[in-house]
This record gives C-alpha cells, sequence and structure tokens, in this order.
C-alpha cells in the first residue's frame, strides 16, 4: 500500500456529518471493490466520526492505486464554477457554525465564558497563516461608521435581531463580540454572535469550490489551535456539530451566491422551484431581508445527513438551473427540464 496514501489519510481532516452522507455512501461501496480491504478499514473508521477534508486526497490516491472506479466520482466532485461568464454570480459566501464544548451557547452562556470564548478565538486566529493570516476587530470600541460599512458590504452581522433578543443571545452586546478576517476579507470569522464562531470564506463570482478550499483550510487551522489550547469543538456523532439554532445542526454549513435572476424570483412558482432543488432563497441583506434589483440570497437548505461537498453540489447544481430557468423566461423560450 502506498505510504503517500497513508499520509493523506493521516493529515488532519475538518469536516464533520451527522448521518450517513450520500457521497461517502457512494465511496464507501467503490473502496470496497478497491484492491485494497486495508484503506477501506482506515477510511471507514474515518468517515464513521468525521468526513475528513482531506478524503479527496485519499480518494485521489485510491484512484490512481485502485483503478479507475472512483475517477468519475471525483471529477464530479465539486463540478464547475457557478456562471464562469459572470454574468448572473456576484459573490460567493460558504459559512459554517461552530462552539466549543463546555462554554456555554449563546442563550444560555455566562459572561465570563462569552469571554472565554473570545480569548480562545482571538488566540487561534492570531495563529493564521499566508492568506488567511488576518486581524481580529472587536465589536466594542468600534466607529459606528465602521460598523455599518462591514454590514452594508455583507462582511459583519447586525445586532441579533428580535428572535436572537427573545433568545438571550444579545444580552451585554456588544461586549465579547466581533470579527476577524484577513486583509482580502474573503476569510472571517464571527466572534459570540449567533454561534461562538461563525467561520466563513467567500469571494466574487462564482468559484466555489476555491471558495470551499479556503473555508476548510481556516477550519482546519483554527480547530488545531482550539485543540492546543486544550478544547474541542462541540460535537455529537448523531447531531453533528451543536449550534445554537437546531437548524444549523449537522454540517452548519451554508454554502449561499448572490445571484440576479429578476425573472425567477418573479415567477409564481420561485419558492416551489426553490424548494424542488432543496435551495434556500433569501433576501440581499440575510435571513429575513427583501430582495433588491432582482438579486437574490441562495444557498442550501440542508444542513443534516449529508457531507458538506454534497451540500455546496446541490447549491452549484441548483443555481445552475435557476440562471438557465432565468435565461428561458428572458428569451420567452421553455423552462429547463428540472423545473417543468
Ligand atoms: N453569497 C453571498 N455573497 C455576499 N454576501 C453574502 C452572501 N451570502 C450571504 N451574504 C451576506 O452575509 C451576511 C449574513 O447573512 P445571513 O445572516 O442571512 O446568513 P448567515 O451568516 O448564513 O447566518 P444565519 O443563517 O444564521 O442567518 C449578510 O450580509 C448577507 O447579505
Amino acid at each position: 500500500m502506498s505510504s503517500a496514501i497513508l499520509r493523506s489519510l493521516a493529515r488532519e481532516g475538518r469536516s464533520v456529518v451527522a448521518g450517513l452522507p450520500r457521497f461517502t455512501d457512494k465511496c464507501h461501496s467503490l473502496i470496497k471493490k478497491a484492491p485494497h480491504p486495508d484503506i477501506y478499514d482506515e477510511l471507514k473508521d474515518r468517515m464513521k466520526s468525521r468526513v475528513h477534508g482531506d478524503l479527496y486526497a485519499g480518494l485521489q490516491d485510491l484512484a490512481i492505486v485502485g483503478g479507475t472506479t472512483l475517477l468519475p466520482l471525483l471529477k464530479k466532485a465539486l463540478a464547475g464554477t457557478i456562471d464562469p461568464k459572470g454574468e448572473y454570480v456576484l459573490s460567493t459566501r460558504i459559512r459554517v457554525g461552530r462552539n466549543i464544548r463546555g462554554l456555554g451557547l449563546s442563550p444560555g452562556c455566562t459572561r465570563a465564558q462569552r469571554r472565554e470564548v473570545e480569548r480562545l478565538v482571538t488566540g487561534a486566529v492570531s495563529q493564521l497563516e499566508g492568506d488567511l493570516a488576518g486581524k481580529y476587530y472587536p465589536l466594542d470600541g468600534m466607529s459606528e461608521a465602521d460598523r455599518k460599512q462591514l454590514v452594508a458590504d455583507h462582511f459583519l452581522f447586525k445586532k441579533g435581531d428580535r428572535f436572537l433578543e427573545s433568545a438571550g443571545a444579545n444580552r451585554d452586546w456588544p461586549e465579547s463580540r466581533g470579527i476577524f478576517h484577513n486583509n482580502e476579507k474573503t476569510f472571517l470569522v464571527w466572534v459570540n454572535e449567533e454561534d461562538q464562531m461563525r467561520i466563513i470564506s467567500m469571494q466574487k463570482g462564482g468559484d466555489a469550490k476555491q471558495v470551499f478550499e479556503r473555508l476548510a483550510r481556516g477550519i482546519d487551522a483554527i480547530e488545531k489551535q482550539v485543540k492546543a489550547a486544550g478544547r474541542e469543538f462541540a460535537h455529537n456523532d448523531h447531531l453533528g456539530y451543536i449550534h445554537s439554532c437546531p437548524t444549523n445542526c449537522g454540517t452548519g454549513m451554508r454554502a449561499s451566491v448572490h445571484v440576479k435572476i429578476p425573472n425567477v424570483g418573479k415567477h409564481p412558482d420561485f419558492k416551489q422551484w426553490c424548494e424542488k432543488l432543496r435551495l434556500q432563497p433569501r433576501g440581499i441583506h440575510g435571513e429575513h431581508s427583501e430582495s433588491t434589483g432582482g438579486i437574490y440570497d441562495i444557498s442550501n437548505k440542508e444542513r443534516l445527513g449529508k457531507s458538506e461537498v454534497a451540500l455546496v453540489q446541490t447549491m452549484i447544481d441548483g443555481v445552475n438551473v435557476l440562471i438557465e430557468a432565468e435565461k428561458a423566461l428572458a428569451a420567452g423560450k421553455a423552462l429547463p427540464k428540472e423545473l417543468q
């Protein structure tokens, strides 16, 4: 067995999935056919609790060693930039939530726990290197003009809405809240908003694969530092990552694009189409906001029971269908078959 395979399998991973993700199910059955049962056992053990970020590196090696069975599957993994000509997609953003075991979730945490979270997270992000390196900006003391600009540019959270207010998540605002971002504002960490951490990767255009890859590296790096500090992310094999809002349990991942689809957005069946494609539409300024200029925030609807890769792929495929529908409606042509 190639030691490269073992090395890549042994690398620290990032991504946790609740339930049995469809993608890894397929991997299981394909890997079983590979002539290396010991590799299968190794992968199976790891996949039981965690789907590793480097699973793909491992699978790539396996595909080479174990024949061609895995190659079509790999090619499909995160296939395709959305809207390569840049006509419809303005930006892509993928975020996950993370909380630290033993420190209360936002509705129930103490002030001291919130401070400890900020200490741990700022310590972790201060160790980030290369393109991920950046600076932490506490909300307390931030000028109102800077805060407003960061919110308007879609980088920073607003003060929690009435739902977070009634859940008690806005207590002691803005103490111990803040945002870390790298120089390009393509990698960000929100501290002590709805979750202790929201880890975010975003950029202009539709290259979801690049956004996902940066996010995976960032989560890995932060998790390593959290572990080095003697802590761990709150996680449960059944529920995945634990979040303040149960709708985020599982992967805690929302992969979205801001996409200009005015005709689709106006169509009476828009919500139904999104439902069919397992997508969630939002307005341009996030949850509970309205669309402006026909631009919508379209993301994966599910968080639980599928792998992060499968969920990003659902978003990519679904948004591509909506873009086809936008073209068809503008030209008076038939809708794509997925929507008929
Ligand atoms: N693809 C995107 N490109 C640019 N900005 C985005 C994109 N998707 C979301 N945003 C921005 O991120 C900010 C946060 O959005 P929002 O609160 O809806 O989602 P979230 O961070 O996923 O959290 P939650 O689902 O808990 O509300 C908003 O300013 C929103 O416009």
